[in-house]
């Protein structure tokens, strides 16, 4: 049994030089997305991987630099490779309004007859707080969590061990005590707003109050195009870079 993480993007939604935070998993012959922001299908060019190389895509939540590069995936797949639907993971909450306020507007063809998320995809709903193997190896577990108020947004576990933020405000109390105090998470990846206040996301000055042990488990993702300016300024956390791949131990 083998995993990989490969980030396919770590950069913020407004980023020029880095790709949309976007992961890609591979799991025993697997290859499974973390969102698919507008930038995740050129990124996804650049390691020379086709849509239809892609198993299945997880959906954290429904902002653009997640969710914007789903109706290239699911229109290329549908009129240059046979009509092949790629799985989407996601939860009932975050399926209703993917298709409604987001993917409807350029995919509806009553012409063809594509009226809804199941005409493009295979729809895999999870239950929340749920781990559930969705292939070879690979459990995921999607987890409430908190971005903008009253809307669905998710962590993930995968595998149990690790914890993938996606975005949400910070947190040191999940971190504490679910993440670390109870299921003993070895690696985290952390959304990082450099600087500025954070309201919607965890700023680097928050996840600097992390005790040493749990910052030598997170690795930053979806920061700002000035990364460069706080490298050595990040505690015992590590900047994770674009392509860069994290091999995990069977
Ligand atoms: O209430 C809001 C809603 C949005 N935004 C910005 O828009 C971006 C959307 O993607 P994101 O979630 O990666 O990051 C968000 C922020 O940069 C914000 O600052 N406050
Ligand atoms: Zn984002
Ligand atoms: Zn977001």
């Amino acid at each position: 049994m083998s995993l990989q993480i490969q980030m396919l993007g770590t950069g913020s939604a407004f980023a020029k030089t880095f790709y949309n935070t976007s992961a890609l998993i591979r799991s025993n012959g697997m290859n499974v997305l973390i969102d698919c922001g507008a930038t995740t299908p050129k990124s996804l060019y650049d390691i020379q991987m086709q849509p239809d190389q892609i198993d299945g895509i997880i959906i954290t939540h429904i902002h653009a630099d997640h969710v914007g590069g789903l109706e290239e995936m699911a229109f290329r797949l549908l009129y240059e490779s046979n009509q092949k639907k790629t799985k989407l993971f996601l939860t009932m909450a975050i399926a209703d309004i993917l298709w409604e306020n987001t993917l409807k507007g350029g995919m509806y063809n009553p012409e063809e007859g594509y009226h809804s998320l199941e005409d493009y995809f295979d729809v895999n709903l999870i239950e929340e707080q749920v781990p559930i193997e969705i292939g070879p190896g690979l459990t995921i577990e999607f987890l409430p969590t908190l971005h903008i108020h009253l809307k669905p947004n998710y962590s993930l576990f995968i595998n149990d061990r690790i914890f993938y933020s996606a975005d949400i405000r910070f947190s040191k109390d999940l971190l504490l005590h679910e993440v670390v105090g109870i299921r003993n998470c070895h690696t985290i990846f952390h959304d990082c707003q450099l600087s500025g206040q954070g309201f919607i996301h965890a700023t680097l000055d928050e996840l600097l109050t992390l005790p040493e042990h749990i910052q030598q488990r997170i690795y930053l993702m979806h920061y700002a195009d000035n990364m460069s300016d706080f490298i050595g300024k990040t505690g015992s956390m590590k900047f994770i870079f674009q392509h860069e791949v994290i091999e995990f131990p069977s």
